[in-house]
């Protein structure tokens, strides 16, 4: 597993169990027959953080969930839930550890014969709780969502982002310690995904509320999470701080799930591109952190001789964090220049690949 850096106040490796983790995997493993659906899951999700899972399709997120909630059990390792474990517990005690989860879906997952309050008074309703009670928790987390006005509405009548603040409010109605999200924008048009999920931000930070989010979309970790865990057939192959993993992304599945969310050369740029060498060098140039704040550019044309044009790229934000790539083409067939330049940005913390070469000029 590639650790990026473990970003623990106090220092300890992110598995450590403590307080503050309201959820601790430790070597989880499930087969189904000759299918490893989890293969040694490690993992916590600290208090107040949000935390994203991703994966392709089979890689295991659903089985992962299952154990979390206790609708599974492992084959071995354990499961802890704010300090208990669970994954051997009988039904019956499961129940109560069971609502300190609460879960959204992709399909909301509401009930259509019943109001929108009632829907969200429902878990509860479940745990007993008076009329009076429900309705005024259920009338909070409609405002906190944005939809008092719809109180008395049916589910039918919602828009889609109007039913998954439905199902948010819900989840949210029996004060869980963790949320946890299943695909829960996967359904949504984009514009409606930034609304849900800028909400679910809101809300952690508000209520301090631990997030964990299931999702095989890049953009809804980039957008929200604190830290990212990648899953690859049951395994976490790679981990850490959402900007580290974004701007060095170490395993190929994290790179093919960035895939089209990374900066990439202009198509029209890309199809002239070619291995052998040609009057231009095409680099591709990634930086994060303290050196994307500085003068990169101003310094390698300062102290390396020669030319340098930048023809694509810039730096963005994740996590307040700049992140960034930038294409410089290096022009001419000194090949002792163009070693120069590498070794400057790479001597900078820069990560440098030759993406090829172009006849002619850029
Ligand atoms: N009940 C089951 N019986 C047999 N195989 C299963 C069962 N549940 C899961 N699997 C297998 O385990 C692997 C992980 O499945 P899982 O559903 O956890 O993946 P996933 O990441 O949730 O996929 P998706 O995003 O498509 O839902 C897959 O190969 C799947 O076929």
């Amino acid at each position: 597993m590639n650790q990026h850096f473990i970003a623990t106040a106090d220092g300890k490796p992110a598995t450590a169990g403590s307080a503050e983790d309201v959820v601790r995997l430790v070597d989880l493993k499930r087969r189904f027959g000759a299918t490893a659906a989890l293969d040694g899951i490690s993992l916590t999700v600290r208090k107040g953080e949000i935390l994203g899972i991703i994966g392709r399709s089979g890689a295991g997120k659903s089985t992962l969930i299952r154990c979390l909630n206790g609708l599974e059990r492992p084959d071995s390792g354990q499961v802890f839930i704010e300090g208990r474990e669970i994954s051997r517990l009988g039904e019956r005690d499961l129940q109560p550890l069971r609502r300190r989860i609460g879960m959204i879906f992709q399909h909301f997952n509401l009930l259509s014969a019943k109001t929108v309050e009632d829907n969200v008074a429902l878990p509860l309703k479940i745990e007993g709780r008076p009329k009076a009670e429900r309705l005024a928790r259920a009338a909070e987390l409609l405002d906190l969502v944005g939809l008092s006005e719809k109180a008395k509405a049916y589910p039918a009548s919602l828009s889609g982002g109007q039913k998954q603040r439905v199902g948010i409010a819900r989840a949210l109605a029996a004060r869980p310690a963790l949320l946890l999200s299943d695909e829960a924008t996967s359904a949504l048009d984009p514009e409606t995904t930034r609304s849900i999920l800028a909400l679910l931000k809101d809300i952690n930070r508000r209520l301090g509320l631990t997030i964990l989010l299931i999702t095989h979309e890049m953009e809804v970790i980039r957008s929200i999470a604190d830290r990212v865990a990648v899953i690859d057939a049951g395994r976490i192959v790679e981990e850490g701080p959402v900007w580290s993993v974004f701007a060095d992304p170490r395993s190929d599945i994290t790179k093919s799930l960035l895939g089209a969310i990374r900066p990439q050369l202009p198509p029209e740029l890309a199809a002239r591109l070619a291995p052998s060498a040609g009057a231009e060098t095409i680099l591709r140039v990634d930086v994060a952190g303290e050196v994307a704040r500085g003068p990169l550019l101003s310094d390698l044309a300062a102290i390396v001789p020669g030319p340098f044009r930048l023809v694509h790229g810039g730096i963005d934000h994740i996590q307040q964090q700049p992140v960034g790539t930038l294409f410089l083409s290096v022009p001419g067939s000194d090949a002792r220049h163009l070693a120069e330049v590498i070794t400057f940005l790479k001597s900078r913390q820069a990560r440098v690949e030759v993406l090829g070469h172009v006849a002619g000029s850029v």
